[in-house]
């Protein structure tokens, strides 16, 4: 298949790539970093979290970063909702997209989530009808796509029965995530061929953790499939709070480079993007776990 003229990035960065830093991150930090990413140009920006904070404290404040954020128009700032707690408080600060999150894994729903797939899909459904009623987009997750941290390899089948489960309940989207970042091309290409026999390709996005550095390779062979939304993390940041070990997700300026150099358009402005992921950088005291953000800033 050819590659897609156009990828839609989801940058998951002020919620995937914080939700697993120790120390909080101060409100007016993750503030400035959602505005520096729409202002570089994506056109979604994962804003934050409505999980219980005993589970997450990083993102206690959620509610009060989509209050203070400066929302541009044509930009969507998805929120999780694991619950109609989750919902209601999301609706509360006027967010217009959701998203639930589910597994492919029972061990990793159980530690995540503490619920079954089955019950976690059963919390989805009220979700989802409040959803429509109040014109709200919802966007499903399936973690541990490839691997689990708990149960190892997973089986492509389980992932497409789950991933079309959230699908025909009325998610527009899929992302299909690799938690823990173990994926290699061929594997992924078997999980995404498997996917596609329930889900339509065009309803798809990869959402690679760089744990063992092969997330671009990922993402490359998901692309020849037809994939056109990837997920990614600005300055590589993250990790998930359930998945001990688990790096990164792969970061959105490696990401935008490679599109660039395959000729696909994103709508993204490098150097913008570089400048929020320093930013975000020097704030958390690191460097950008980005290879082109290091190699630009070396010019
Ligand atoms: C799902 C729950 C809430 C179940 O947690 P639970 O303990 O089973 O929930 P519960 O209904 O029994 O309630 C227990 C307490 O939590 C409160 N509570 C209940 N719900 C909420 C809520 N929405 N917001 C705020 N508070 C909430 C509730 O009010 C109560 O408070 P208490 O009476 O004890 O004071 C919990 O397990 C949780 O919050 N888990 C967090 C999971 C999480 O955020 N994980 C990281 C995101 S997933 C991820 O990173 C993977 C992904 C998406 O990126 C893709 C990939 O890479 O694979």
């Amino acid at each position: 298949m050819p590659f897609p003229k156009k990828v839609k990035i989801v940058e998951v960065g002020p919620r995937d790539g914080l939700q697993n830093e120790k120390q909080i991150v101060p409100l007016a930090t993750k503030v400035e970093l959602v505005d520096r990413l729409s202002k570089a140009g994506l056109s979604v920006v994962e804003a934050g979290s409505f999980v219980s904070p005993k589970w997450v404290p990083q993102m206690a404040d959620s509610d009060k970063v989509m209050q203070q954020i400066h929302r541009l128009e044509d930009v969507s700032y998805p929120v999780l909702t694991p619950n109609m707690k989750g919902f209601e408080a999301a609706m509360a600060i006027g967010a217009k997209e959701v998203a639930i999150f589910g597994a492919a894994s029972e061990s990793f729903s159980q530690k995540n989530i503490n619920c079954s797939i089955e019950e976690s899909l059963a919390r989805f459904e009220p979700i989802m009808e409040a959803a429509k009623e109040n014109n709200v987009r919802v966007r499903g997750y399936v973690s541990c796509v490839v691997g689990c941290p708990y149960e190892g390899a997973i089986d492509p089948e389980k992932v497409a029965e789950v991933a079309a489960r959230l699908y025909n309940m009325g998610c527009y989207e899929i992302s299909l995530g690799d938690t823990v970042g173990v994926g290699t091309p061929e594997k992924v290409k078997d999980m995404i061929t498997a996917v596609v026999q329930d889900v339509p390709v065009g309803k798809l996005a990869g959402h690679f953790h760089d744990t063992y550095g092969q997330a671009l390779a990922n993402i490359y062979a998901a692309l020849e499939l037809g994939v056109h939304v990837i997920d990614s993390s600005v300055a590589g940041l993250g990790g998930c709070p359930y998945a001990k070990g688990a790096s990164g997700n792969v970061a959105t300026e490696d990401v935008v480079y490679m599109l660039n150099g395959l000729g696909i358009e994103t709508g993204v402005d490098l150097v913008k993007l570089c400048e929020a992921g320093r930013f975000i950088s020097q704030s958390l005291g690191r460097v950008p776990a980005s290879k082109v953000s290091l190699a630009l800033s070396a010019q």
